[in-house]
């Protein structure tokens, strides 16, 4: 089933074109990755799908509806690289922000458990600023799962994470995705998600060169039966 559709997205600055006239939409309870070389728009089109940039041409549709619509934003989660944390709250605080924001009742003990599960309980009444990257990124990661989203749009989620985070991270994206959650997930370690996509989307130049599952691309290209995503990418978008 269709959750996101993005029809002609375009995106200018100033004179050049980031992204230009790309359509695609986004399934249900699948991953798909959205990959590209540097440049090639992605943050851009996340963004735009967001609304974090003001886009020049295009329609973002969530399940069937405008994203125009506040209420259907509610169903988006982002999770940026950078995590967007305030230095000054604690963690605990970051949560109990969101919490307000949504209105949610009953969040703590999932609050809780997210915070166990990447194991910074220890740390939930620190302020954000003295935690490690890798810290902030969890935080980041647990409020964006905490209001309980359909739609889950991930940017290099792996960086700054250890290996126990990387591996608690894959087993809550695969999680979602048999929630039937719809997740974007766009990275440069296509390593990372060679076990974690339904759909690969290949942009470069602002424009979608590529989109189908692994296989679809590897029937594509005439590839070998164990090419890795990589090889695979490298091999359409060099
Ligand atoms: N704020 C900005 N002002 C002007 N040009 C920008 C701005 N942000 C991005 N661009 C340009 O838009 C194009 C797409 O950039 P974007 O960051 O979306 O690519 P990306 O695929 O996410 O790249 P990367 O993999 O390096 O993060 C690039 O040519 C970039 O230089």
């Amino acid at each position: 089933m269709v959750s996101m559709e993005v029809k002609n997205l375009t995106k200018n600055y100033g004179k050049e074109r980031a992204v230009s006239e790309i359509s695609f939409s986004l399934n249900a309870g699948e991953i798909t990755v959205l990959a590209g070389p540097n440049g090639a728009g992605k943050t851009t089109t996340i963004k735009c799908i967001l609304s974090l940039l003001r886009k020049d041409e295009g329609e973002v549709f969530i399940c069937g509806k405008s994203i125009k619509e506040k209420s259907i934003r509610e169903k988006l989660a982002y999770m940026p690289e950078t995590p967007d944390i305030y230095p000054y709250l604690t963690v605990w605080e970051h949560l109990k922000f969101i919490a307000l924001a949504y209105k949610l009742d009953s969040w703590e003990e999932k609050a809780q458990e997210m915070l166990n599960i990447f194991g910074i309980w220890d740390k939930k009444d620190q302020i954000s600023k003295n935690l490690s990257k890798g810290m902030k990124q969890k935080v980041s990661i647990c409020m964006g799962l905490l209001h309980n989203p359909d739609i889950f749009l991930i940017d290099e989620p792996f960086v700054g994470l250890d290996p126990k985070g990387i591996k608690d991270f894959k087993d809550i994206l695969n999680m979602l995705r048999k929630q039937g959650k719809t997740i974007l997930i766009s990275t440069h370690i296509l390593s990372s998600v060679e076990e974690l996509n339904d759909k690969i989307i290949i942009m470069k130049k602002g424009k979608i060169i590529a989109n189908g599952s692994k296989q679809q691309l590897k029937d594509k290209i005439g590839g070998e039966e164990n090419m890795s995503l990589e090889d695979i990418f490298l091999k359409i978008s060099v």
